[in-house]
């Protein structure tokens, strides 16, 4: 138990490296490339203190070059999905018991661990596995994952400082249980620092944690798990598991002791794992917690006093850095009729130099998308725009498979503001825009709010402060993360925390107390110190 009150170091966001050429960091980073992309890693599952391998395995794949083989990683079956549960309930009671300030040390080691000797092989395994060029690698896999880390320890020791008052006589106390029973995280592809943070958000605040990953960020998902390791997480606390999605979903969800889930991917699948806790809600020891960060249609709308050049680089940078997969990317764009040939020639001069390849080389701004169906069903989207008769192609269109999942960054113009690209999360790099007339600018914040099921991110270009007091107030539910004269996308921890409601999830915004908030039950504690030894009041006499 702590024999002081102590003080955390203070968190401060990680500085982004430029990997300019020259550079230190390029250097190793290139040099860490090269070498895991000329050998084959094989990703356990891990499971209490055994690295397990089934021998049941799937090929790792880099998306930009899909015929290379970088890895395998093993598939669970049922049974060890099972001992994962055990494990971890195994490893509970002492982990729950472990003073705070142990917990924070090893998440604090591990930060350090990522941003030193980790930085340049976590940003490689992210850009082979995952396709990210070295910028959009090392502001996830290094960075962001590295501000969750130093952010949530600073979240905590608030949580724990937030007392109740106490009148004479008398002390009120409350403490953050973690809660009973495990917790299931699950995590999408396209951000490692998602899959670091959905894990160790819970298990920081004390509890134990049975973690999927995504089958397309098994790479990285490795080096996750050598990370906590090396910074001396104890067996059993953060357990990972790969292979068939429902089926680990069924043996976790329908545990006794499944406490809460912790899940980040599109809305269809955390549709169907609410309805699945639903189904079992009467086996549970406690109410199991519910976090879901979900689905985007994310907007950017532009005034017509807005700045046509600030516009178009939004557009560059929302809708194309990391092939548009982001779940924050803009997708969706409203332009008024008088700045929009200045936009359109800007917008598609940026397009015209933009280089598609492997991240290797790093002149490239954009990379293939993660996998094959994801290309399938993004050519049919663009192919459906180039045959329809409200929708056009005016840049981009291009695919094509035969190396990597490659898709020309793509933008459609239509005059029907509720074309199908227009609602449609499409997660690649295709950008819909609608042009409006000026005049119509209320409707058209009408048109955006009403547009989308989602609501995560948003942005509006305006030089006119009216004007952005009237879509600040009009836009009020339509994005979790509103943008004033900014691009949609890049949350930084701590200081725009993530997350949004309507079918973009249950807004517990990742990297913020609120989050972990949701990983313990308070107890409060009263006790008095010189209880009553008479039940008569003074005015009975
Ligand atoms: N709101 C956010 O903060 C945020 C952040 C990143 C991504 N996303 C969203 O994630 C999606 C893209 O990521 P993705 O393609 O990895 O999403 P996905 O929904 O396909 O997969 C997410 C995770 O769910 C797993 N999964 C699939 N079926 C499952 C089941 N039946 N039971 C349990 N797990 C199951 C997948 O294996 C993966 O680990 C997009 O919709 C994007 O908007 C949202
Ligand atoms: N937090 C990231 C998006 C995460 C989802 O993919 C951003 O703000 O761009």
């Amino acid at each position: 138990m702590p024999k002081g009150i102590y003080n955390v170091p203070k968190a401060f966001n990680e500085p982004v490296k430029s990997y300019a050429p020259g550079t230190k960091e390029r250097e190793q980073v290139l040099a860490a490339f090269k070498e895991m992309y000329n050998s084959t890693v094989d990703v356990p599952l891990y499971i209490g203190s055994e690295e397990i391998r089934t021998g049941d395995t799937k090929t790792i794949n880099p998306p930009f070059d899909h015929k290379k083989v970088v890895g395998h990683y093993h598939q669970a079956e049922k049974q060890h999905v099972a001992q994962a549960i055990e494990a971890a309930l195994k490893a509970k009671t002492q982990w729950a018991a472990m003073a705070w300030e142990h917990r924070a040390s090893i998440f604090l080691k591990a930060a350090e661990l990522l941003a030193g000797p980790y930085r340049a092989k976590i940003n490689a395994a992210t850009m082979i596995g995952q396709a990210k060029t070295v910028h959009q690698a090392e502001i996830d896999s290094a960075c962001e994952f590295i501000d969750f880390l130093r952010f949530n320890v600073e979240f905590m020791t608030k949580i724990y400082a937030e007392q109740p008052v106490s009148s004479e006589g008398i002390w009120n106390r409350m403490e953050h249980r973690p809660l009973e029973g495990f917790i299931y995280a699950i995590t999408p592809f396209n951000f490692t620092a998602i899959s670091g943070n959905l894990p160790s958000a819970p298990a920081l605040m004390g509890n134990v944690v049975v973690w999927k990953p995504s089958a397309t960020q098994m790479l990285s998902a490795g080096v996750i798990m050598e990370v906590f390791k090396e910074a001396g997480l104890p067996a059993g606390v953060i357990n990972m598991v790969s292979g068939n999605s429902a089926m680990i979903s069924e043996v976790l969800i329908g545990s006794r002791d499944f406490a809460g889930v912790h899940f980040t991917g599109s809305t269809g699948v955390f549709n169907d794992i609410w309805a699945k806790i639903g189904q079992n809600i009467s086996k549970y020891k406690t109410y199991p917690r519910i976090v879901g960060e979900t689905g985007g249609k994310d907007f950017v709308l532009a005034h017509p006093s807005s700045i046509p050049a600030q516009v178009a680089t939004a557009l560059s940078r929302g809708a194309f850095e990391y092939q548009g997969q982001k779940c924050s990317a803009a997708s969706r764009a409203y332009i008024p009729k008088s700045i929009w040939p200045q936009v359109k020639e800007l917008l598609l001069a940026d397009m015209a130099s933009m280089k598609m390849g492997s991240p290797e080389d790093m002149s490239n701004f954009v990379s293939a998308v993660i996998t094959e169906s994801s290309f399938d069903k993004l050519a049919a989207f663009i192919d459906a725009a180039k045959n329809a008769n409200d929708a056009e192609v005016i840049a981009g269109g291009n695919y094509d498979k035969s190396v990597g999942y490659f898709i020309e960054p793509t933008v459609i113009l239509t005059d029907n503001p509720k074309y199908d690209t227009m609602c449609t999360e499409l997660f690649g790099p295709v950008l819909t825009i609608h042009v409006y007339e000026d005049a119509k600018w209320e409707e058209t914040l009408k048109l955006v709010d009403e547009t989308s099921p989602y609501a995560l991110t948003g942005a509006i270009f305006s030089q006119d402060r009216y004007a952005i007091e009237q879509a600040t107030k009009a836009l009020e539910n339509s994005a979790g993360n509103f943008y004033i004269n900014d691009k949609p996308t890049g949350a930084v921890v701590g200081q725009q925390p993530f997350g949004g409601a309507r079918a973009s999830g249950t807004n517990d915004k990742a990297g913020s107390i609120l989050n972990l908030l949701r990983w313990v039950s308070p107890r409060t504690i009263k006790e008095t110190f010189v209880p009553p030894t008479d039940y008569r009041y003074p005015f009975l006499g």
